[in-house]
């Protein structure tokens, strides 16, 4: 069966998901940790274990357009009303505290994104909504950094990309130096929105992470950063990668960030040394690149509509094996699948190493089928475009 390429302007199909209470939230919606204990136990007892709760998931599926044959389990939790509440307190920081968006036509992109659903199905085991806000708060300064400093549409040019994303970085991790030349940076990040709304969202962050996690997080943003790069050299070039390069670059350019912090805003923390093991690296870099696939697939249609070079999984597969888009495409899901499959295995294993482990490649797990169910239902701003 051929798998059409989502066009995801039916609004009519969005999922709704059941609707939770905040407070039932807060009191713990699937029992903070449980979900690794099944996970481990399963672990022991076969080959390949399923990586998901074995309760009845809270998504309802299929509810919202969604690729045809490509495998992800579903979503923990979905809940509206939550991620109304998480999106609304977004644009009260972004409008009050941060002045992301000085042009206030762009506060109903922010809506339209609705980071709020992202994080409520990425982490259903937060324990609080202020642990959800410190995720959505970075995802959306992300998203500002690679808007204003990358894409075109909002003035991102390759002869300053690599000289922004620098200062884009001291935003989390801060200069040192003379006072005079600290308080020239302090007005150089005050002068500009992402920067701005980058290190509050940190500030934040802080609040709720150890100085290791922190650390975790701004490594895993300067790699980001890095594969900014490396997509914005191609792009000015025209350039169309063959495929192992540009998953090396999707790798950098990818969700890491997102899913790292899985354990901070779940209320605990994976110890560095842990986070270190490769065996945890090879499933953080199997989840995100999942998940950063997924993106790619489900953005297809909407960068085929625009003007602008774009490339992505299926497009370097179509070049490099001179075959239709269509097909290309067909191949790019088998290289997500394959890629869950490895990331459910390699979860599996890991899960009976030790419990701690098992929570947090649960955690990678919930965001990998959080953000699929998140890009199946988004009908806002990035995804909603016909050819
Ligand atoms: C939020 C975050 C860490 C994003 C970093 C990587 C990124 C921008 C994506 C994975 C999205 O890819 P892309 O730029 O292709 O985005 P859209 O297709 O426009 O959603």
């Amino acid at each position: 069966m051929t798998a059409a390429i989502p066009d995801t302007t039916d609004v009519s199909t969005a999922a709704a998901g059941p609707l939770r209470s905040l407070a039932q939230l807060l009191s713990g919606p699937s029992g903070l940790g449980t979900h690794s204990l099944r996970l481990a136990a399963a672990a022991v007892t076969e080959a390949v274990p399923e990586a998901v709760p074995d309760e009845p998931p809270a998504v309802e599926r299929p509810s919202s357009p969604r690729i045809e044959g490509l495998y992800c389990p579903p979503a923990v939790r979905d809940d509206r009303a939550l991620a109304d509440e998480v999106n609304d307190r977004l644009v009260e920081w972004a409008e009050k505290e941060v002045d992301l968006y000085p042009d206030t036509s762009l506060r109903d992109g922010l809506l339209a994104f609705d980071a709020g659903r992202s994080v409520v199905l990425c982490h259903p085991d937060a324990p609080s909504i202020d642990h959800l806000m410190a995720a959505a708060r970075l995802l959306i300064a992300e998203n500002a950094v690679d808007d204003y400093f990358c894409e075109a549409e909002y003035g991102g040019t390759a002869d300053r990309r690599g000289a922004a994303l620098a200062v884009a970085q001291s935003a989390i991790d801060p200069a040192h130096n003379t006072p005079r030349y600290e308080a020239d940076w302090r007005a150089g990040l005050d002068a500009h929105p992402a920067l701005r709304s980058m290190r509050s969202a940190m500030d934040h962050f802080y609040t709720l992470s150890t100085p290791a996690q922190a650390h975790r997080f701004r490594h895993d943003i300067v790699n980001l950063y890095l594969g900014y790069g490396a997509e914005g050299d191609c792009i000015s070039q025209r350039r169309t990668p063959p495929v192992w390069e540009y998953l090396v670059q999707r790798q950098f350019n990818s969700f890491r960030p997102c899913l790292t912090l899985t354990d901070s805003v779940g209320g605990y923390e994976l110890p560095a040394h842990l986070f270190a093991e490769p065996a945890v690296q090879r499933a953080v870099a199997l989840s995100s690149n999942a998940a950063t696939i997924c993106n790619d697939l489900y953005s297809l249609r909407k960068e085929q509509a625009s003007e602008r070079f774009h490339y992505s999984l299926p497009t370097v597969i179509a070049a490099e094996e001179d075959c239709s888009i269509h097909e290309a495409f067909q191949k790019a899901i088998e290289v997500h699948n394959e890629i869950v499959h490895l990331f459910e295995e390699q979860a599996a294993v890991l899960s009976a190493t030790n419990p701690l482990v098992a929570r947090f490649v649960t955690g990678l797990h919930n965001w990998v089928t959080g953000n699929h169910e998140w890009h199946a239902g988004n009908v806002g701003t990035r995804y909603a475009t016909s050819p």
